[in-house]
């Protein structure tokens, strides 16, 4: 299938004129699900000295797989080889070629294939056109994820002037909603989206096996009919279905429809149906002689269009490479198939509605005008309430199964862990001890210094007790400066550098502790965490030498015991 360009297939077209060229992957799908652009390859195609200055005109056939997309092509390669001439479908006995396409349920064509030569039309202006065609991968396909059958629908889309959305039977609302999500997804990736002009050119909605011709005749009117019918936003509909049909309408400069009668059973059942036109049903290429026309005759040509100026097919592989890159990245969100999106979305309201719980029970505890609360307790509040949440977004009723959940489940205890982490800091701030942490470490450092220092001028250590006041000084200092951040709000990082110190004092606070080098009791020293014991007996008696003196000031920080 994928055939090389280097090896010209000169097939006889049924009109006796030789079929020039072959179909060539320009889009690659890898069994990674990643898409690949075949650069050298385009560029032969699109870059051949007689075309590439060409304005082109690319018509695409996409849908679901095993629609009859690549038989469909190869009617339009007849017309075209043809020269357009009126009897272009040529003899009846001659098989059908081109693009690949055969019977059977298992797809066929992957990627994106365009037809190696492109043909050179004069437009109803007299300009001399470069017309591509252009066939694509089925959607749908047990084989291809969502974001696989968005990709080769909008990179089709993004990539042609006409683009043939193929269906069978009926346009339905789920093909509608198919094409919403498709084209969403490649006017995401166009970076003019001004949400004023409308990103795509035309849209033909092709509608293979239409069986109710007596409601709608076959072809353009009939067509026409059905595409208002499904189109035709009213005030009685729901605003889901309205938003969508203005989506649709807001994607595209045209868009028309046209019905084709079923082919026959031969042509649907027949294994060894090689397409020669007398196994087909004369209503079906009676149509067909309409449809082509429609789409490809010179006066119907519609150039590419980007951001409003027509390309040329050396332009067009710029905007290959562009377009391919965008999908090959990680910037676009992965589009989801309708389950997976609503399935995410009642697990998200279920988290919601269970942090609302946490949330509701943990306000009732420790709310903003609720008092200062003992850790320990606010810890237990917190594991109630948690297991309450949990327990609710347990029971709500939600789509996607238990493994799908999981993520959720997850998502919900990093949540609320969060928010507990925030509700202790909360808290914190509501212990007065600890909203006075700072003030009184520092006042405590000064008194100390101011003491100590006092001790030292005595003994005659003039040179320690005048560091101690240096230090008093500093301490001095710095809460005052810790004061005015605090009333006027300016400088606030000076302030957490300076709460930063005092935390630092404050932890270290068990550690330092005076003693007259016996050994120390719970009962002479108030501090447990006893750890570093620097005895007195190393400092030179003082006045105060008689006066068994514990410094613990506020909440407590040094214990200090002269004897
Ligand atoms: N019922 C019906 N069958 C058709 C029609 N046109 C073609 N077929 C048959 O549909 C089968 C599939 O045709 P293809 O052209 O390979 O289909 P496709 O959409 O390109 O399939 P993939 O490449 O797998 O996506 C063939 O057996 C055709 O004979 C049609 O209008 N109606
Ligand atoms: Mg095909």
């Amino acid at each position: 299938m994928s055939a090389n360009i280097d090896q010209l297939q000169e097939n006889m077209s049924a009109t006796g004129a030789p079929l020039k060229g072959h179909p060539i992957q320009i889009v690659v799908a890898n069994d990674d699900h990643t898409f690949e652009l075949n650069e050298e390859a385009l560029e032969e195609v699109l870059l051949q000295p007689h075309i590439r200055n060409k304005k082109v005109v690319v018509v695409s056939v996409a849908g679901a797989f095993r629609k009859g997309k690549s038989f469909l092509l190869d009617f339009f390669l007849r017309y075209l080889s043809a020269d357009c001439s009126p009897d272009w479908m040529g003899d009846e006995n001659s098989p059908l070629e081109g693009f690949s396409w055969r019977g059977g349920s298992e797809r066929d064509t992957t990627g994106i294939l365009l037809w190696s030569e492109p043909f050179v039309c004069r437009s109803g202006s007299g300009q001399d056109l470069a017309v591509l065609l252009m066939d694509t991968q089925g959607a749908f396909d047990s084989e291809s994820t969502v974001r696989d059958c968005a990709t080769v629908f909008a990179l089709s889309t993004m990539l042609s002037s006409v683009q043939v959305f193929n269906l069978t039977q009926n346009i339905q609302e789920d093909d509608l909603q198919h094409l919403q999500l498709f084209t969403e997804y490649g006017r995401l990736a166009l970076e003019a989206n001004d949400n004023v002009s409308k990103p795509f050119q035309k849209l033909e909605f092709l509608v293979r096996d239409w069986s109710f011709p007596y409601e709608a005749c076959y072809g353009e009117a009939g067509g026409k009919k059905i595409m208002e019918r499904r189109l035709t936003v009213s005030n009685k509909q729901h605003p889901e279905l309205q938003q969508l049909r203005r989506h649709i309408r807001s994607c595209f400069d045209d868009i028309s429809c046209f019905l084709l009668p079923h082919p026959g059973l031969k042509v649907a059942t027949n294994p060894h149906f090689d397409g020669r036109l007398k196994d087909i049903e004369a209503d079906f290429t009676e149509q067909l002689q309409i449809l082509v026309p429609l789409l490809l005759s010179k006066e119907n040509l519609i150039v590419k269009e980007i951001n409003g100026s027509q390309i040329t097919c050396q332009d067009l592989v710029e905007y290959f490479k562009a377009y391919i890159n965008i999908y090959q990245g990680e910037e676009l969100p992965e589009p989801k198939s309708m389950l997976q999106a609503t399935a995410e979305a009642n697990n998200l309201a279920a988290v919601a509605a269970a942090k609302n719980c946490y949330t509701k029970e943990m306000e009732d505890v420790c709310g903003g005008d609720k008092p200062y609360i003992n850790p320990e307790m606010l810890h237990l509040e917190h594991k109630r309430a948690f297991d309450r949440a949990m327990e609710l977004f347990a029971s709500t009723k939600k789509m996607g199964g238990a493994e799908f959940s999981e993520a959720f489940s997850t998502k919900l205890k990093i949540e609320i862990k969060e928010a507990f982490d925030q509700l202790v800091k909360h808290n914190e701030t509501k212990n007065i001890f600890a909203a006075a942490r700072t003030p009184a470490v520092l006042f405590t450092v000064m008194v100390v210094s101011y003491l100590l220092a006092g001790l030292f001028g005595v003994v005659g250590l003039e040179s320690v007790a005048n560091l101690l006041n240096l230090i008093m000084v500093g301490f001095l200092v710095l809460m005052a400066t810790w004061l005015y951040v605090r009333y006027s709000g300016e400088y606030r990082h000076v302030a957490v550098q300076i709460d930063q110190l005092a935390d630092h004092i404050w932890e270290k606070r068990g550690n330092i502790t005076i003693n007259d080098g016996q050994s120390a009791t719970n009962s002479d020293i108030s501090s447990s965490q006893t750890q570093m014991i620097i005895p007195v007996q190393c400092l030179p008696y003082t006045t105060l030498n008689s006066v068994n003196f514990y410094f613990i000031p506020i909440s407590t920080t040094f214990n200090y015991k002269y004897c």
